[in-house]
């Protein structure tokens, strides 16, 4: 059955037109008319054209989330009650549309329907745990004494005013709700620039919010490229940028925002280091080394990429990772059969090549992958996995973002730590161990903001994100999430 007649019609018809950006509640054309094309990365095929915009645009948008923050009726002075019960009825919208975000994110990133699925479900999840948090903005009443006078201080949490949300194209859809929900939740104005090489979502978002109430200008979607990130950093109307992305362009972002010292938050890359010792349960292992390499075709800044096996249980480990790599089915996300879709661009589907032909040349192993078996069209890359491998290797040291592991054997706890912790990284890392003594130990020396004991990728919207090193700035989600979107006001009243 062909593609097409499997969109449900909602998808179809979304697709018949050109998609435009949303400033101040209005689908509007970029003002220098440009557009671009976003692709199926499945077929190398032109899903629809979409307005690109520029720094004028930007500054349009910002303009209007700066309106809706500050005007007499403003977001931020809606009441607490009111924005819950509408981000929980967005929740609720977007779970009944689940198919229809989910075949739009597939079509637009690659992934599998299954796995499309699952990043909605966070999405609606996301709207309905932070409308909880909506009425929970709690201040403390903290006690003062000056000798003589009488006072009541307190603290209380207000809104930052504009954010600029930029984010990636590995979760579309989950990555803008990770900056929209507690941005407005805690009652400021958004504009989100969605990457270039995935703005559907992101566009049929603004669509719903929309039409759930949300008033215009309180989030606005400027899909473009870096040029327009970088508009919104440098633009003196945004008061915080939120950022989920690579480490280098985290930089930039950093210095650019340092000019007029914005907040900034930075989700960035990550290069986990995955420690199996022999004592584990090893199904368990190998089943997780598998999904913590391939998940997401291996593009997600969380994923174990480098596998660290005790060394009489390495050629078992190993055995048994490739085995779970070649049971994978690359393919089609419409196809249901599929378990890992193509990478997300040409240009990425490149990277992760270069990075194996690169491993191979300098005389690691293919244990299983093979980068030149290419697809007659689509970026489809197959799981690899990489042994004979050195700490120095480019493979080794680099964020591939790509179904690719590679795997080295350790002797002691101490050399294994060293190893793990020798990275300019610290987003994630994983303990195997049935002795949760040593699970336990082993992940407290760990420097990473995840750590999972006997699993990989659990994971749920009230725990905090984020990274040690060059893998970040903050946390997001759970309370400590809300907190990166607000100001901490200290009142003080003299008692007369
Ligand atoms: N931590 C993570 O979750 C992610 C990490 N990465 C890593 O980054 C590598 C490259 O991917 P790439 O897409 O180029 O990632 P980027 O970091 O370039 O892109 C992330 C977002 O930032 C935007 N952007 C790019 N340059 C600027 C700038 N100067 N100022 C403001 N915004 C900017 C992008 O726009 P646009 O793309 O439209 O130009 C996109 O929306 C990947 O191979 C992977 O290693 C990538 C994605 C997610
Ligand atoms: C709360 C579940 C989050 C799932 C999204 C995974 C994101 C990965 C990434 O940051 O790359």
């Amino acid at each position: 059955m062909s593609e097409s007649s499997l969109l449900l019609p909602a998808v179809s018809s979304f697709l018949s037109s050109s998609k435009q950006l949303l400033i101040d509640g209005e689908w509007v054309d970029a003002k220098d008319g440009r557009t671009f094309a976003t692709v199926n990365p499945a077929t190398e095929e032109t899903l629809v054209e979409v307005s690109r915009a520029s720094a004028v645009d930007a500054d349009r948008a910002v303009v209007a989330a700066r309106h809706a923050f500050d005007e007499k009726s403003a977001w931020s002075r809606t009441s607490p009650r009111e924005r819950s019960h509408l981000l929980w009825r967005i929740g609720d919208m977007i779970e009944e549309r689940t198919e229809e975000f989910a075949q739009l994110e597939s079509l637009d990133n690659g992934k599998s329907l299954a796995s499309a699925r699952g990043d909605v479900g966070v999405a609606a999840e996301l709207f309905r745990y932070f409308a909880g948090w909506a009425t929970k903005m709690e201040g403390t009443s903290i006690p003062m004494s000056v000798p003589g006078k009488e006072f009541h201080a307190y603290t209380r949490r207000e809104a930052i005013g504009v954010v600029a949300g930029i984010v990636p194209w590995n979760f579309p859809l989950t990555m803008a709700c990770f900056k929209v929900v507690p941005a407005i939740t805690a009652g400021n104005t958004v504009v989100l620039k969605p990457a270039e090489q995935t703005p559907l979502t992101a566009l049929r978002l603004g669509e719903l919010l929309l039409e759930a109430g949300v008033p215009a200008g309180v989030v606005n979607v400027l899909p473009g490229y870096g040029d327009a990130g970088a508009a919104l950093v440098d633009h003196a109307g945004v008061d915080k940028v939120a950022f989920t992305g690579s480490t280098e362009v985290g930089k930039k972002i950093a210095a650019g925002a340092s000019a007029s010292l914005k907040k900034v938050s930075l989700e960035l890359g990550g290069k986990a280091p995955n420690i199996v010792f022999a004592d584990a349960d090893l199904d368990a292992a190998i089943a997780g080394a598998a999904l913590a390499g391939y998940f997401n075709e291996g593009q997600c800044c969380v994923n174990g990429s480098r596998l660290y096996v005790q060394r009489s249980v390495f050629d078992e480990v190993v055995e048994g990772v490739a085995a779970a790599a070649r049971a994978i089915t690359v393919g089609d996300a419409f196809d249901p059969a599929t378990t890992m879709g193509p990478l997300v661009s040409a240009e990425q589907h490149e990277k992760v090549m270069g990075y194996v032909r690169g491993a191979v040349a300098d005389g690691a192993t293919l244990s299983a992958g093979s980068p030149d078996a290419a697809a007659d069209r689509g970026y489809f890359f197959s799981p690899t996995l990489i042994t004979d491998v050195t700490e120095q290797m480019a493979v080794q040291t680099d964020e591939i973002f790509g179904p690719v592991i590679t795997a080295i054997p350790f002797d002691t706890e101490d050399e294994v730590v060293a190893a793990a912790n020798n990275t300019v990284y610290g987003l994630a890392a994983g303990v195997w161990s049935k002795d949760l003594g040593t699970a336990h130990r082993v992940g407290g020396r760990l420097r990473a903001g995840t750590v999972w004991l006997n699993t990989w990728h659990a994971d749920d919207v009230t725990l905090p994100r984020g990274g040690y090193k060059q893998s970040g700035w903050g946390r997001e989600l759970g309370s400590f999430g809300l907190d990166d979107y607000t100001e901490l006001k200290t009142v003080i009243a003299e008692l007369r």
